[in-house]
């Protein structure tokens, strides 16, 4: 039986109002897997997650998730997307804040306060992530690491079957990227797809299953991990 990927891109062509940014990418991401997305500064890894996620229209091929074009999935709770945390600004909200945040879209209707299920998808997230003692601290104040941190849990919240993060390692200290390429590999043994933007493997480098590399705009590599 073929299994309907988590994502996929059939070729894929991509123009920001230039010429082409990304130029026939083909790739299927199998639930449940692990993979690096590589490529140097503007090779395009940036347009691809967003032409996944729907948000940039390609000028050729598709993009779909979970076996659904993605110009008609509705389903967003299955999807987390953890953006690089330094074009990220939040101001004057805490840790606890933050993370319930990543509830709203499951909420119905959308107005109604946070009810049991959305305090216990918060409080597990925090927990996931190593932060429930963080909860009352400012989100601006706390290290790189600790925002990291923040922000995962709060895509966690939504309970998605697929995480999307992009440099999640980026400007965090030694210690804390290995600690956090941990916690990443316990999301993924739990079932998890994970697709993860980065300049270089470093410490998630041993977990991942699958790299794709870009440059130029295009699919330059697709390899298994021994
Ligand atoms: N809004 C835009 N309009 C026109 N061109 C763009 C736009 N955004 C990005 N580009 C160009 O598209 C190419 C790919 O950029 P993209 O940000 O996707 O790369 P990236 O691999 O994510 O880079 P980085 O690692 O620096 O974030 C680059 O040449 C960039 O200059």
């Amino acid at each position: 039986m073929p299994v309907t990927p988590a994502v996929a891109a059939d070729d894929l062509t991509v123009a920001l109002g230039g010429p082409p940014v990304l130029r026939e990418i083909s790739f299927a991401i199998d639930p449940a897997s692990y993979v690096g997305l590589f490529g140097g500064n503007g090779s395009g890894k940036t347009t691809l997650v967003r032409t996944l996620l729907g948000l940039v229209r390609p000028e050729a091929g598709s993009a779909s998730l979970f076996g659904t074009p993605v110009g008609k999935f509705r389903n967003w709770s299955r999807i987390g997307y953890v953006p690089q945390r330094t074009a990220v600004s939040i101001d004057a909200a805490t840790v606890g804040e933050v993370v319930a945040s990543g509830r709203l879209a499951r909420r119905r209707p959308f107005f109604l306060r946070a009810g049991r299920a959305d305090r216990e998808a918060t409080d597990e997230a925090l927990d996931r992530l190593g932060i429930s003692g963080l909860a009352d601290r400012e989100f601006a104040a706390l290290s790189g690491g600790q925002q990291q941190r923040t922000l995962i849990a709060r895509a966690l919240a939504g309970r998605p079957e697929l995480l999307i993060l992009d440099e999640p390692l980026a400007g965090i200290d030694v210690e804390s990227q290995e600690s956090l390429a941990a916690t990443l590999a316990a999301l993924h043994d739990d079932g998890r797809t994970l697709l993860a933007v980065l300049h270089e493997p470093g410490p998630l480098g041993p977990s991942l299953q699958r790299r794709l590399v870009l440059d130029q705009g295009r699919l330059v590599a697709d390899e298994v991990s021994a």
